[in-house]
């Protein structure tokens, strides 16, 4: 299933928030979303699963959902969201339970679903016992539960260490790879974006238009070790990231 952004726009409080918006995010890509503070990623976020209804423009599910899903639109918070009395297991077949699955069943897909992502191992292991890392490896399992066919993700690194940053993306790609999963990625981090993104979006200030689409052709496996050619990308972000800063300036000082 492809989601397709169409003409998208919305107002808070008679303040536009998001502007004329046309984003595409095709069947098994990474779509990274950047932009400054403010410029209503999370909002579009939101929009994205049907948290909230745009003022103008339509989010359309495009083609047909993986088979099994049980929840087509699935988020992953940089917070984790983990139950902290529930085991991994626990957390994960949280996803499952009010879905009129048996027990059978739901202990069928945690299984399969701590094996795809390497965490059955620590099935028992209760949130305080892991690091924040694995804590969102497990949530990353949670959301991979409902056989999505879009995660929506909001700055799932930001709440880690650089390194712990560096092995979960490395997780991340690993998991593309077998899985071939559907995202669109909020990021502040451009290095993130071009590790992670198939294409970028670059939003500008608010009221956050899209300012330029990035394509990265690099496939996702070689490009922790193709860093040199992953620059350019990074600068051009940097440099569009940069004129909406002194543009936002230029107004404040116009004031
Ligand atoms: N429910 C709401 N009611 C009114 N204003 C809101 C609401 N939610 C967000 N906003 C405002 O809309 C703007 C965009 O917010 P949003 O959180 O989407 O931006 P963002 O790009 O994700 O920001 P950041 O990069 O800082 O996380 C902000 O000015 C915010 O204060």
């Amino acid at each position: 299933m492809d989601l397709r952004v169409v003409g998208l726009t919305h107002v808070y409080a008679g303040a536009p928030v998001l502007q004329d918006i046309d984003l595409e995010i095709p069947s098994g890509r990474i779509l990274c979303v950047v932009g400054p503070s403010g410029c209503g990623k999370s909002t579009l976020l939101r929009m994205l699963g049907g948290l909230e209804r745009p003022d103008a423009g339509a989010v359309l599910q495009v083609g047909e959902p993986p088979e099994g899903c049980l929840n087509p639109l699935t988020y992953i918070f940089q917070d984790f969201a983990l139950l902290p009395w529930r085991s991994v297991a626990g957390n994960v077949a949280l996803a499952l339970e009010d879905r009129r699955l048996g027990r059978a069943e739901i202990a069928r897909i945690v299984d399969d679903v701590l094996a795809r992502t390497r965490l059955s191992a620590y099935r028992d292991a209760l949130p305080r016992q892991l690091s924040g890392g694995m804590r969102q490896r497990v949530a990353i399992a949670r959301a991979l539960a409902v056989r999505p066919a879009c995660l929506l993700m909001d700055e799932p690194l930001s709440a880690l260490d650089a390194q712990t940053r560096e092995l979960l993306m490395d997780d991340l790609v690993g998991l593309w790879l077998r899985e071939g999963f559907t995202a669109c990625y909020v990021t502040h981090n451009l290095a993130e974006a071009v590790r992670l993104g198939h294409r970028v979006a670059v939003l500008s200030r608010r009221p956050g238009r899209v300012r330029e689409v990035i394509e990265i052709d690099m496939p996702l496996e070689e490009r922790a070790e193709r860093m040199p050619e992953l620059a350019v990308h990074e600068r051009r972000l940097w440099q569009l990231l940069r004129e909406e800063a002194a543009a936002a300036d230029q107004e404040l000082a116009d004031v």
